[in-house]
């Protein structure tokens, strides 16, 4: 592009002086942020820092207290997210809002068009899908179910809606929290087949390797306000967390193996049936002993969930299951919380919160008959809120106080006061699903040390993770998991995230299968 061309572009996304205030927040103040059309703009920050609502303002979702949004070049007021999308901005879900039960033409249809479905012009909307998935690169088949995609596929599809209804700014929550590496280096090569069609990416991102990797420009937001705009050439990923931060980060600690001999949790030939003749979960055995953590590696919907429902009571499945040397297997799932079972879920708004209900009745949440919940026959107020600030210091969350509620904290830090609820009580059990989805760098760290110090204290532990490094780094063990069967039992020390990878899409045979 000549200087004289650059001169006449006008950026795509032009931020000025954005404020916006929740009761005891400035969850947003004074931002300011340019975004030139054709490139991928990365917005990083640590929990709380401002991005999710920043985003929910440029898609109209929220509304700024003060400021001014161009697009384009022409000043913009957003009430509905409507108004967003009349002006070519779209955004794509951390979580995928399709319907299982459509097609994925169906899914990319539902919504944009003014008819409806019963009187779709099928075979027009069907010629408009491919040619958009073949100019941006976006292979999928509009006739397959949603239900039978694989997580990368879903992803696309979400994009592809977004384009259809006339997308050319895409605002990407988190887009690789729930892909593997293979998926990860898809999905970027979708993404810059998008900037040279001209398109502008905006995404936010933990995952700061990545970052560098995909974006052309970088903003930093610290405590609510933009601290610093910077190219991926011009920092490391430890800078850039130290930007986010606005300290130095502290070096990890190396590790030293603290399993045991004594088995804490037993799982005997676990099968559950699916639909047909697949298993959800085949003839699944494994032991963990106490002051060990077992990582399962696999790609989503391989029967991790089935997995974690079955030791935990919420989903029947055949076998036995044993916590330590008592067999558990036909305990409901409040008994076996009881008797010492954590469990960090999947779904934190699903499973994991009342985001109605304050922060420490969420502490209470499931642990209404322990201690510090219980005296009497009573919540104990008192001691529960007194232990609920004690999980807001040490683990760090963001809120003006133990009252607020829980969909007013930020995402990562609704995560730290679950990671936090779970590993109080001295659990000897813990089931952590993506224990640190969510979280920034340094809230990583510290959650990391924490199931580090539980195990060092004589914690078993079944980490479930997408994010390879975590399950590298955290495990003594490593199992895989494919189509509901464990594939492989891998060393973690003698393991890449790439050799990982290629176990968990089926590329590598496990030894099971060879
Ligand atoms: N609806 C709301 N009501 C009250 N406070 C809110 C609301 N939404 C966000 N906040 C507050 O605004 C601040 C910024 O939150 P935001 O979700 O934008 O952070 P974030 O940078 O996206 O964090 P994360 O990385 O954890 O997702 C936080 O202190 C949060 O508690």
């Amino acid at each position: 592009m000549s200087a004289d061309t650059l001169a006449t572009v006008k950026p795509a996304v032009e931020l000025e002086g954005i404020t916006k205030r929740f009761p005891g927040v400035v969850a947003n103040h004074d931002i300011r942020i340019t975004v030139q059309p054709g490139t991928v703009h990365a917005i990083v920050g640590e929990n709380g820092a401002g991005k999710s609502t920043l985003m929910k303002i440029l898609y109209g979702m929220q509304k700024p207290d003060e400021g001014t949004i161009k697009v384009n070049g022409a000043e913009v007021s957003f009430r509905t997210p409507s108004d967003a999308i009349a002006v070519g901005i779209g955004m794509v879900h951390q979580h995928f809002m399709l319907a299982d039960n459509f097609t994925v033409l169906e899914n990319i249809v539902l919504g944009a068009e003014p008819k409806r479905l019963g009187t779709l012009d099928t075979a027009a909307a069907r010629r408009r899908i491919t040619q958009l998935a073949e100019t941006h690169g976006l292979r999928v088949d509009p006739d397959r179910l949603v239900e039978d995609l694989g997580v990368g596929d879903r992803q696309r599809v979400e994009i592809l809606k977004v384009l259809y209804r006339g997308a050319r700014i895409l605002i990407l929550d988190e887009p690789t929290a729930v892909l593997v590496p293979q998926e990860v280096e898809e999905l970027f090569q979708n993404l810059r087949e998008l900037k040279a069609e001209g398109l502008t990416v905006i995404f936010i991102s933990h995952k700061l390797d990545e970052v560098l990797d995909i974006a052309d420009a970088i903003t930093v937001i610290r405590r609510g306000t933009t601290v610093a705009s910077v190219s991926p050439s011009d920092v490391t990923a430890r800078q850039l967390a130290e930007l986010m931060v606005g300290s130095e980060l502290p070096t990890p600690e190396t590790r030293e193996s603290t399993v045991t001999d004594t088995v804490m949790l037993k799982v005997s030939e676990l099968t559950m049936p699916g639909e047909g003749e697949r298993l959800l979960l085949d003839d699944v055995s494994f032991e963990i002993h106490k002051g060990e953590i077992l990582g399962i590696a696999g790609v989503e919907g391989n029967g991790q969930s089935e997995l974690i429902e079955a030791i935990m009571g919420i989903r029947p499945a055949q076998g036995r299951i044993e916590l330590d040397t008592q067999d558990i297997t036909t305990w409901s799932t409040l008994k076996r919380r009881e008797s010492g079972i954590g469990y960090i879920p999947e779904d934190r708004h699903r499973q994991g919160l009342l985001l109605e209900a304050s922060l420490w009745e969420n502490r209470v949440l499931g642990h209404q008959t322990r201690k510090p919940a219980r005296r009497g026959i009573w919540i104990d107020r008192r001691a529960s809120r007194a232990d609920t600030e004690r999980i807001v210091k040490e683990y760090d969350v963001r809120t003006p106080g133990v009252d607020t509620l829980a969909l007013a904290l930020s995402g990562g830090n609704q995560q730290k006061l679950i990671v936090g609820r779970e590993m109080s009580g001295d659990p000897v059990f813990l089931i952590a699903a993506h224990p640190t989805r969510g979280v920034d760098v340094g809230a990583q760290a510290a959650i990391w040390d924490h199931l580090r110090n539980a195990r060092a204290a004589g914690l078993a532990v079944l980490l479930i993770s997408a994010d390879l490094d975590e399950l590298i780094g955290l495990s003594d063990t490593i199992q895989v998991i494919y189509r509901g069967r464990l594939v492989a039992a891998l060393d973690p020390s003698d393991i890449t995230p790439e050799r990982l990878g290629g176990y968990m899409t089926g590329a590598i045979a496990g030894t099971e299968e060879t």
